[in-house]
Protein backbone atom coordinates (compact mmCIF):
# COMPACT_ATOMS: atom_id res chain seq x y z
CA UNK A 1 0.00 0.00 0.00
CA UNK A 2 1.27 3.38 -0.80
CA UNK A 3 2.11 6.65 0.86
CA UNK A 4 -1.57 8.19 0.00
CA UNK A 5 -3.08 4.92 0.58
CA UNK A 6 -2.20 4.44 3.82
CA UNK A 7 -3.34 8.27 4.84
CA UNK A 8 -6.49 8.07 2.78
CA UNK A 9 -7.40 5.01 5.10
CA UNK A 10 -6.70 6.58 8.11
CA UNK A 11 -8.86 9.50 6.61
CA UNK A 12 -11.81 7.22 6.07
CA UNK A 13 -11.93 6.01 9.34
CA UNK A 14 -12.76 9.83 11.19
CA UNK A 15 -15.59 11.80 11.00
CA UNK A 16 -14.66 14.67 12.32
CA UNK A 17 -10.96 15.79 12.70
CA UNK A 18 -9.62 15.44 16.47
CA UNK A 19 -6.83 14.21 18.28
CA UNK A 20 -7.38 10.69 17.81
CA UNK A 21 -6.80 11.61 13.96
CA UNK A 22 -3.73 13.63 14.21
CA UNK A 23 -1.84 11.03 16.11
CA UNK A 24 -2.54 8.36 13.48
CA UNK A 25 -1.42 10.70 11.01
CA UNK A 26 1.73 11.56 12.73
CA UNK A 27 2.31 7.60 13.21
CA UNK A 28 1.09 6.65 9.07
CA UNK A 29 4.05 10.08 8.10
CA UNK A 30 6.95 8.30 10.33
CA UNK A 31 6.53 4.84 9.27
CA UNK A 32 6.60 6.04 5.49
CA UNK A 33 10.22 7.24 6.72
CA UNK A 34 9.64 11.13 6.76
CA UNK A 35 11.39 11.15 9.85
CA UNK A 36 10.33 12.47 13.22
CA UNK A 37 11.31 15.97 12.90
CA UNK A 38 9.97 16.34 9.79
CA UNK A 39 6.84 15.11 10.72
CA UNK A 40 6.55 17.21 13.68
CA UNK A 41 6.71 20.21 11.29
CA UNK A 42 4.42 18.79 8.67
CA UNK A 43 1.61 18.14 11.62
CA UNK A 44 2.05 21.58 13.10
CA UNK A 45 1.75 23.08 9.57
CA UNK A 46 -0.97 20.91 8.86
CA UNK A 47 -2.51 21.82 12.79
CA UNK A 48 -2.41 25.38 11.68
CA UNK A 49 -4.23 25.09 8.45
CA UNK A 50 -7.03 23.53 9.64
CA UNK A 51 -7.40 26.25 12.42
CA UNK A 52 -7.49 28.75 9.49
CA UNK A 53 -9.93 27.41 7.10
CA UNK A 54 -12.11 26.54 10.08
CA UNK A 55 -12.76 23.44 8.77
CA UNK A 56 -13.75 19.83 10.75
CA UNK A 57 -13.89 17.81 7.57
CA UNK A 58 -11.09 14.83 7.39
CA UNK A 59 -11.76 14.73 3.73
CA UNK A 60 -9.93 18.52 4.14
CA UNK A 61 -6.74 17.15 4.72
CA UNK A 62 -5.45 15.56 1.64
CA UNK A 63 -5.21 18.30 -0.12
CA UNK A 64 -3.72 20.54 3.06
CA UNK A 65 -0.88 18.03 3.24
CA UNK A 66 -0.29 17.79 0.01
CA UNK A 67 0.51 21.66 0.04
CA UNK A 68 2.77 21.63 3.09
CA UNK A 69 4.83 18.66 1.73
CA UNK A 70 5.39 20.43 -1.54
CA UNK A 71 6.09 23.96 0.11
CA UNK A 72 8.86 21.58 1.88
CA UNK A 73 10.16 20.04 -1.22
CA UNK A 74 10.05 22.72 -4.02
CA UNK A 75 13.94 24.83 -3.96
CA UNK A 76 15.16 26.85 -6.02
CA UNK A 77 15.27 25.81 -9.59
CA UNK A 78 18.64 26.87 -11.10
CA UNK A 79 19.64 26.90 -14.53
CA UNK A 80 22.90 24.46 -15.37
CA UNK A 81 26.07 25.63 -17.06
CA UNK A 82 28.95 24.16 -18.46
CA UNK A 83 31.84 22.74 -18.01
CA UNK A 84 30.59 21.23 -15.15
CA UNK A 85 32.24 18.98 -12.90
CA UNK A 86 30.31 16.58 -10.91
CA UNK A 87 31.46 14.35 -8.40
CA UNK A 88 29.78 11.33 -7.36
CA UNK A 89 30.11 10.00 -3.82
CA UNK A 90 27.90 7.10 -2.05
CA UNK A 91 28.75 3.49 -0.21
CA UNK A 92 28.70 0.69 -1.60
CA UNK A 93 25.98 -1.15 -3.40
CA UNK A 94 23.62 1.97 -3.14
CA UNK A 95 23.76 2.76 -7.19
CA UNK A 96 26.29 4.66 -7.52
CA UNK A 97 28.10 3.06 -10.83
CA UNK A 98 24.84 3.05 -12.38
CA UNK A 99 23.96 6.14 -11.61
CA UNK A 100 26.90 7.64 -13.08
CA UNK A 101 26.09 5.40 -16.07
CA UNK A 102 22.72 7.19 -16.32
CA UNK A 103 23.87 10.52 -15.30
CA UNK A 104 26.21 10.42 -18.69
CA UNK A 105 23.72 8.82 -20.89
CA UNK A 106 21.26 11.94 -19.43
CA UNK A 107 23.79 14.76 -20.66
CA UNK A 108 24.77 13.14 -23.91
CA UNK A 109 20.87 13.15 -24.65
CA UNK A 110 21.15 17.07 -23.64
CA UNK A 111 23.74 16.94 -26.52
CA UNK A 112 26.91 17.38 -23.92
CA UNK A 113 29.56 15.92 -24.23
CA UNK A 114 30.64 13.93 -21.41
CA UNK A 115 34.03 12.09 -19.85
CA UNK A 116 34.29 9.96 -16.66
CA UNK A 117 36.98 9.75 -14.10
CA UNK A 118 37.33 6.40 -12.23
CA UNK A 119 38.44 8.42 -9.00
CA UNK A 120 37.23 5.49 -6.52
CA UNK A 121 40.12 3.82 -6.85
CA UNK A 122 39.46 1.42 -3.99
CA UNK A 123 38.35 -1.80 -6.09
CA UNK A 124 39.14 -2.81 -9.37
CA UNK A 125 35.83 -4.47 -10.25
CA UNK A 126 34.15 -0.72 -9.68
CA UNK A 127 36.85 0.15 -12.30
CA UNK A 128 35.94 -2.13 -14.67
CA UNK A 129 32.38 -1.81 -14.24
CA UNK A 130 32.67 2.47 -14.80
CA UNK A 131 34.67 1.74 -17.85
CA UNK A 132 31.50 -0.32 -19.30
CA UNK A 133 29.19 2.36 -19.23
CA UNK A 134 31.86 4.96 -20.59
CA UNK A 135 31.73 2.72 -23.76
CA UNK A 136 28.03 2.02 -23.52
CA UNK A 137 27.24 5.72 -23.40
CA UNK A 138 29.84 6.74 -25.61
CA UNK A 139 31.57 8.47 -22.86
CA UNK A 140 35.20 9.44 -22.51
CA UNK A 141 36.93 7.58 -19.71
CA UNK A 142 39.98 8.17 -17.51
CA UNK A 143 41.70 5.29 -15.06
CA UNK A 144 44.32 4.83 -13.28
CA UNK A 145 45.50 1.39 -11.58
CA UNK A 146 43.30 0.02 -8.60
CA UNK A 147 44.72 1.74 -5.37
CA UNK A 148 45.93 5.05 -7.01
CA UNK A 149 45.59 8.65 -5.65
CA UNK A 150 41.54 9.24 -6.49
CA UNK A 151 42.98 12.75 -6.22
CA UNK A 152 45.54 12.35 -9.15
CA UNK A 153 42.39 10.58 -11.02
CA UNK A 154 40.54 13.56 -11.17
CA UNK A 155 43.21 15.74 -12.08
CA UNK A 156 43.71 13.76 -15.17
CA UNK A 157 40.44 13.64 -16.39
CA UNK A 158 39.79 17.50 -15.91
CA UNK A 159 42.94 17.75 -17.94
CA UNK A 160 41.33 15.41 -20.61
CA UNK A 161 38.22 16.70 -20.18
CA UNK A 162 39.54 20.54 -20.96
CA UNK A 163 41.49 19.54 -23.50
CA UNK A 164 38.55 17.46 -25.41
CA UNK A 165 36.40 19.60 -24.61
CA UNK A 166 34.06 18.15 -22.30
CA UNK A 167 30.85 19.71 -21.38
CA UNK A 168 30.16 17.46 -17.92
CA UNK A 169 33.24 15.57 -15.94
CA UNK A 170 32.00 13.37 -13.62
CA UNK A 171 33.84 11.43 -11.06
CA UNK A 172 33.31 8.63 -9.49
CA UNK A 173 34.21 9.25 -5.88
CA UNK A 174 35.07 7.72 -2.11
CA UNK A 175 32.52 4.78 -1.03
CA UNK A 176 33.84 4.32 2.19
CA UNK A 177 32.38 5.91 5.30
CA UNK A 178 34.25 3.90 8.08
CA UNK A 179 37.51 6.18 8.02
CA UNK A 180 36.16 9.47 8.09
CA UNK A 181 39.62 11.64 8.74
CA UNK A 182 40.64 9.73 5.27
CA UNK A 183 37.39 10.98 3.62
CA UNK A 184 37.28 14.26 4.58
CA UNK A 185 40.93 14.00 3.31
CA UNK A 186 40.09 12.92 0.29
CA UNK A 187 36.86 15.11 -0.07
CA UNK A 188 39.17 18.14 0.45
CA UNK A 189 41.95 17.49 -1.99
CA UNK A 190 40.10 16.78 -4.69
CA UNK A 191 37.92 19.97 -4.41
CA UNK A 192 41.21 21.80 -3.84
CA UNK A 193 42.37 20.30 -7.29
CA UNK A 194 39.32 21.23 -9.07
CA UNK A 195 38.87 24.62 -8.00
CA UNK A 196 42.56 25.18 -8.54
CA UNK A 197 42.72 23.40 -11.81
CA UNK A 198 38.98 24.40 -13.28
CA UNK A 199 38.03 27.14 -11.91
CA UNK A 200 35.59 28.14 -14.67
CA UNK A 201 33.74 25.04 -13.78
CA UNK A 202 30.78 24.83 -12.13
CA UNK A 203 31.22 22.34 -10.01
CA UNK A 204 28.44 19.79 -7.87
CA UNK A 205 28.61 16.99 -5.29
CA UNK A 206 25.96 14.27 -5.28
CA UNK A 207 25.66 11.34 -2.81
CA UNK A 208 23.88 8.43 -4.07
CA UNK A 209 21.22 6.99 -1.53
CA UNK A 210 19.19 3.66 -1.84
CA UNK A 211 15.79 4.79 -1.30
CA UNK A 212 14.85 1.32 0.10
CA UNK A 213 17.64 1.71 3.27
CA UNK A 214 15.12 4.84 4.84
CA UNK A 215 16.66 6.11 7.87
CA UNK A 216 20.21 4.24 7.40
CA UNK A 217 19.72 6.83 4.24
CA UNK A 218 19.39 9.59 6.11
CA UNK A 219 22.36 8.83 8.36
CA UNK A 220 24.56 8.30 5.48
CA UNK A 221 23.52 11.76 4.53
CA UNK A 222 24.60 13.18 7.93
CA UNK A 223 27.76 11.60 7.73
CA UNK A 224 28.90 12.59 4.03
CA UNK A 225 27.80 16.07 4.66
CA UNK A 226 29.82 16.40 8.05
CA UNK A 227 32.75 15.22 5.86
CA UNK A 228 32.47 17.62 2.54
CA UNK A 229 30.41 19.69 1.05
CA UNK A 230 27.30 18.23 -0.58
CA UNK A 231 25.53 20.08 -2.85
CA UNK A 232 22.67 17.22 -3.67
CA UNK A 233 21.54 13.87 -3.78
CA UNK A 234 20.38 11.48 -6.07
CA UNK A 235 17.79 8.94 -4.59
CA UNK A 236 18.37 5.46 -6.27
CA UNK A 237 15.33 2.57 -5.84
CA UNK A 238 12.71 4.39 -5.52
CA UNK A 239 11.03 1.67 -7.95
CA UNK A 240 11.70 -0.52 -5.24
CA UNK A 241 9.87 1.14 -2.47
CA UNK A 242 6.51 3.32 -1.45
CA UNK A 243 8.20 4.92 0.99
CA UNK A 244 9.21 8.03 -0.90
CA UNK A 245 9.10 9.61 2.60
CA UNK A 246 13.16 9.92 2.82
CA UNK A 247 12.84 12.67 0.17
CA UNK A 248 11.26 15.32 2.89
CA UNK A 249 13.42 13.85 5.48
CA UNK A 250 16.86 14.73 3.65
CA UNK A 251 15.33 17.85 2.12
CA UNK A 252 13.83 19.07 5.40
CA UNK A 253 16.32 17.61 8.31
CA UNK A 254 19.88 17.97 6.38
CA UNK A 255 18.96 20.74 4.04
CA UNK A 256 20.48 18.83 0.82
CA UNK A 257 18.40 18.92 -2.32
CA UNK A 258 17.25 15.53 -4.01
CA UNK A 259 18.70 16.17 -7.61
CA UNK A 260 18.00 13.28 -9.27
CA UNK A 261 15.54 10.22 -8.20
CA UNK A 262 16.56 6.94 -9.87
CA UNK A 263 14.02 4.22 -10.39
CA UNK A 264 15.44 0.83 -12.65
CA UNK A 265 18.15 -0.57 -13.65
CA UNK A 266 17.71 0.97 -17.03
CA UNK A 267 19.66 3.28 -18.56
CA UNK A 268 17.42 5.76 -18.94
CA UNK A 269 15.76 5.30 -15.53
CA UNK A 270 17.20 8.28 -14.27
CA UNK A 271 15.20 11.89 -13.78
CA UNK A 272 15.68 15.27 -12.69
CA UNK A 273 13.46 15.60 -9.14
CA UNK A 274 10.82 17.56 -9.39
CA UNK A 275 8.86 18.39 -6.11
CA UNK A 276 5.65 18.95 -7.88
CA UNK A 277 5.31 15.52 -9.81
CA UNK A 278 7.12 13.62 -6.55
CA UNK A 279 4.16 15.28 -4.16
CA UNK A 280 0.97 14.80 -6.71
CA UNK A 281 2.38 10.90 -7.36
CA UNK A 282 2.84 10.51 -3.48
CA UNK A 283 -0.95 11.46 -3.37
CA UNK A 284 -1.76 9.81 -6.43
N1 LIG B 1 15.61 -1.28 -9.04
C1 LIG B 1 16.65 -0.46 -9.14
N2 LIG B 1 17.88 -0.98 -9.11
C2 LIG B 1 18.93 -0.14 -9.21
C3 LIG B 1 18.75 1.27 -9.34
N3 LIG B 1 19.98 1.83 -9.40
C4 LIG B 1 20.88 0.82 -9.32
N4 LIG B 1 20.25 -0.39 -9.20
C5 LIG B 1 20.84 -1.72 -9.05
O1 LIG B 1 21.52 -1.78 -7.82
C6 LIG B 1 22.63 -2.67 -7.91
C7 LIG B 1 23.89 -1.96 -7.41
O2 LIG B 1 24.20 -0.96 -8.33
P1 LIG B 1 25.70 -0.49 -8.62
O3 LIG B 1 25.61 0.66 -9.52
O4 LIG B 1 26.57 -1.60 -8.97
O5 LIG B 1 26.06 0.01 -7.17
P2 LIG B 1 27.35 0.64 -6.58
O6 LIG B 1 26.89 1.59 -5.56
O7 LIG B 1 28.26 1.13 -7.63
O8 LIG B 1 27.87 -0.60 -5.84
P3 LIG B 1 29.21 -1.40 -5.94
O9 LIG B 1 29.47 -1.58 -7.40
O10 LIG B 1 28.87 -2.65 -5.22
O11 LIG B 1 30.15 -0.51 -5.24
C8 LIG B 1 22.70 -3.09 -9.36
O12 LIG B 1 22.09 -4.34 -9.50
C9 LIG B 1 21.88 -2.01 -10.08
O13 LIG B 1 21.31 -2.48 -11.27
C10 LIG B 1 17.39 1.79 -9.35
O14 LIG B 1 17.13 3.00 -9.44
N5 LIG B 1 16.40 0.87 -9.25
Amino acid sequence: MGFFDKIKSVLSGFKKIDEDLYEELEETLILADIGVESTEQIMQSLRQTVKEQRTDDPQSIRDFLKQIIFELLDGEHMEETYPRVILVMGVNGVGKTTTIGKLAHYYQKLGKKVILGAADTFRAAAIDQLEVWAERTGSGFVRHQEGSDPAAVVFDTLAAGKSRGSDVIICDTAGRLHNKKNLMDELAKIARIISREYPDAESECLLVLDATTGQNGVNQAREFKSAGDVTGIVLTKMDGTAKGGIVIAIKNELEIPVRYVGFGEGIDDLKPFDAREFTDALFE
